[in-house]
């Protein structure tokens, strides 16, 4: 499989480089140069498939030419053995239509787990043995910023430094990161900054080539192909066990950087029948208002109880435009600029029409937050997080037949937002006994003003150049 950039004129890469290039040279983001499709009959084949056989059933088409199915086997099992429960992802019913499907139980108690466990071991094994050396810059709103951290901690080969905006992630998540005490990793508080401004800061240092190339840059954000790739086999597991391919399934995604939903997108796109996905947002909704009324314009960021999606550019997008403008990467660079220079975009015709055929939106604010916590409690006695309960009102709500299933992406385990959860539900959730003595150990962070000079500095002081 070779990958092609968005913007239409960085090198194609194998799957190899892909994982380590993370933000193609000429700024656009990496995705296949077609897509992988499976008939019913193999769709029919994955019922019964062990989490890890219908990973490696999901990616072994994109890895093609880099890893063998024995490989990514390996690889799969290694990676899935360190979650808490056999399912891997298991399905919650709460009630006849609506269903969790609940990707918390990796060892940062969010979904990022399932994809970065597996790019963790990526990493390790397209370095080792190799003089080559890289320096993974991140941006998190918390969730990407921990898993990240355990996967790559200790690794031979790699530093890591991730970028939280300062105050605006919950403790949990802080400490997750914090307390790592690892040579190789470096957290950053950034001052006075959103995660938008993290995000635009990591792109600006893919965008130096002095910098980039000096430090052999590399990405775990949802910008690096590799962590969609692990997410599209979720769709596939979940959507089976509801009767797919015979019966449609539709999705609920809390989103906020666009990439769990377009990964979902991508199941589609390889033939598994998905009768709807609904991109649930807080009221920080550009993606609402981009695929409602094809208004991408970002808006000031409001800090929320769901601040893992406090998130105005959501860096997959990108993808999808590119996808249904007609793969013209060209014109899509022109759209993307003009937005980077207006801050504002509106979608053509062609890539509203095309949006409308898959996905519908939400904006769901705090009350209806809420509420949805307080349903789930009621209905099923689930108690969810701030994330997960966006995701489960806008299902609760969404226009479909009422005999397609309806699978809210449970995204986190409800104690890393405890303080929220007890807020909405009088419920405090307890942190899993495998979190051990997370508010005991010291934490080690450099708080810094949210500049190009002074972040690039540190990173410069501290990673060696390649
Ligand atoms: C708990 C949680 N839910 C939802 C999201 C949104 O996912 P995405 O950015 O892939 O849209 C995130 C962060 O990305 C998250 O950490
Ligand atoms: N919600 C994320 C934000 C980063 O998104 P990513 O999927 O692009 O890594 C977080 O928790 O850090």
């Amino acid at each position: 499989m070779r990958y092609i950039s968005t913007r239409g004129s960085a090198p194609t890469l194998d799957f190899r480089d892909v994982t380590l290039a993370g933000l193609a040279k000429d700024g656009g983001l990496y995705l296949p140069e077609s897509w992988p499709s499976f008939s019913a009959a193999q769709i029919a084949a994955m019922q019964g498939l062990s989490y890890v056989e219908t990973a490696v059933a999901v990616m072994l088409p994109f890895v093609e030419g880099t890893l063998s199915e024995d490989d990514l086997r390996t690889l799969c099992t290694q990676a899935y053995g360190r979650f808490a429960h056999a399912a891997v992802v298991p399905l919650a019913q709460l009630d006849e239509r609506n269903w969790l499907l609940e990707l918390f139980y990796g060892p940062t108690l969010a979904f990022k787990d399932v994809a970065l466990q597996l790019l963790g071991l990526l990493f390790e094994r397209f370095l080792t043995g190799s003089t080559q050396q890289v320096t993974v810059v991140g941006a998190t709103s918390g969730d990407t910023g921990s898993a990240a951290i355990d996967a790559l901690a200790g690794r031979a080969g790699v530093d890591v430094f991730m970028l939280h905006p300062k105050g605006r992630v919950s403790d949990v998540q802080r400490r997750q990161m914090t307390t790592v005490i690892a040579p190789n990793i470096h957290n950053i508080a950034l001052e006075d900054a959103s995660f938008d401004d993290a995000q635009a800061l990591v792109k600006a240092m893919f965008n130096d080539p002095a910098f980039s190339g000096k430090f052999a840059l590399s990405a775990v954000n949802s910008i690096n192909w590799a962590r969609l790739m692990a997410q599209i086999v979720y769709y596939f597991y979940a959507a089976v066990r509801l009767g797919a391919p015979e019966r449609p399934v539709a999705f609920s995604v809390p989103t906020g950087n666009f990439g769990d939903v377009f990964a979902g997108y991508v199941a589609a796109k390889m033939g598994l029948p998905v009768a709807k996905l609904i991109v649930a947002t807080n009221v920080n909704d550009i993606l609402h208002r981009a695929l409602s009324a094809g208004d991408y314009s970002q808006g000031t960021v409001v800090p929320t109880p769901s601040p893992s999606m406090d998130i105005q550019v959501s860096s997959n997008f990108e993808r999808l435009l590119f996808d249904l403008g007609g793969r013209d990467g060209h014109a899509l660079a022109d759209q993307m600029r003009g937005f980077e220079t207006s801050k504002a975009m509106r979608l053509t015709n062609a890539q509203r029409e095309g949006a409308a055929a898959l996905f519908a939106s939400d904006r769901i604010d705090l009350d209806d937050m809420a509420l949805a916590m307080r349903w789930a409690c009621e209905a099923s006695g689930q108690v969810i997080d701030p994330h997960t309960a966006i995701g489960l009102a806008a299902a609760r709500r969404a226009d479909l037949p009422a005999d397609v299933p309806i699978v809210t992406l449970a995204t986190a385990h409800p104690a890393k937002f405890r303080d929220a959860v007890e807020r909405a539900t009088g419920q405090r959730p307890v942190l899993p006994a495998r979190m051990g003595d997370l508010f005991e150990r010291e934490e080690r962070y450099a708080s810094l003003p949210g500049t190009f000079e002074a972040v690039t500095a540190y990173i410069a002081e501290r990673a060696s150049a390649r």
